[in-house]
């Protein structure tokens, strides 16, 4: 698909089009994590899963997706693994910002991200941290993370976390931003880290 012929209008039928299958992946993972079905039914499902791939692969990409950008020039990342509207991997994250530049998001992190028992996965932590604070360091112009620090106070029980970051300095290229994730009882992971504009884009 050439992106450059979608304007506003084609980009919500889209979006309308790919979100209710990526929410079906989504729940596809979740029901294989948790399902109890007789073997002959997971053999069954395998069958129709394989059909149903084999479909999609009908016509595709090469490669990953990358960026595109519309014709209204609105830069999309729909493989992106915390944002992407067709990435059922991604949790996904919806990020807000606020009058001050405080960026914050809310997100259910499922039976898809344990890690310890009924535990958020630290990389998946590192993940939404990573994202939450890269763009919080991206408000003036695009940084990719150099440094990510992270101190994990207490395991994060699955279910709904909040992050939330803000930009501590800007150095030129270098921006140093904080942040942490939290369940409903506090802080469970503090964050630091260092985003820089590449001198060369990469
Ligand atoms: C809108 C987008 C939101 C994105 C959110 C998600 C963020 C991501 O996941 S990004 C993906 C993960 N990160 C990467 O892949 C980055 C890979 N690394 C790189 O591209 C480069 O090495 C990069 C950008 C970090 C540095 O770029 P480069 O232009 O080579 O830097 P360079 O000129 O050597 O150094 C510039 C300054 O940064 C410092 N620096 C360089 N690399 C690092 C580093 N990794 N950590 C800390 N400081 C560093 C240097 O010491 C130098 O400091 P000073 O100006 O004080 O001398």
């Amino acid at each position: 698909m050439d992106f450059a012929d979608v304007d506003r209008d084609e980009l919500e039928r889209l979006k309308l089009l790919y979100r209710p299958l990526t929410d079906a992946v989504r729940e596809l993972v979740d029901a294989t994590i948790r399902t109890e079905v007789d073997d002959d039914v997971i053999r069954e499902a395998h069958t129709e899963l394989t059909d149903v791939t084999a479909t999609l692969r009908d016509a595709g990409l090469s490669g990953p997706f990358g960026t595109k950008v519309t014709g209204d020039g609105i830069s999309i990342a729909w493989g992106n693994a915390a944002v992407g509207t067709r990435n059922a991997i991604a949790p996904p994250l919806t990020i807000e910002v606020d009058d001050d530049g405080r960026h914050h998001s809310t997100v259910t992190l499922g039976a898809a991200y344990e890690g310890p028992p009924g535990l958020v996965h630290g990389g998946v932590c590192a993940l939404v941290l990573d994202h939450v604070l890269g763009m919080t360091g991206s408000a003036d112009g695009r940084r990719l993370t150099g440094t990510l620090t992270l101190k994990y106070l207490r395991g994060t029980p699955l279910g709904t976390v909040h992050a939330e970051a803000r930009t501590i300095s800007v150095d030129g290229r270098k921006a140093t931003v904080r942040g942490t994730l939290s369940d409903a009882d506090g802080v469970t992971v503090e964050a630091e880290g260092l985003f820089i504009t590449p001198a060369s884009r990469n």
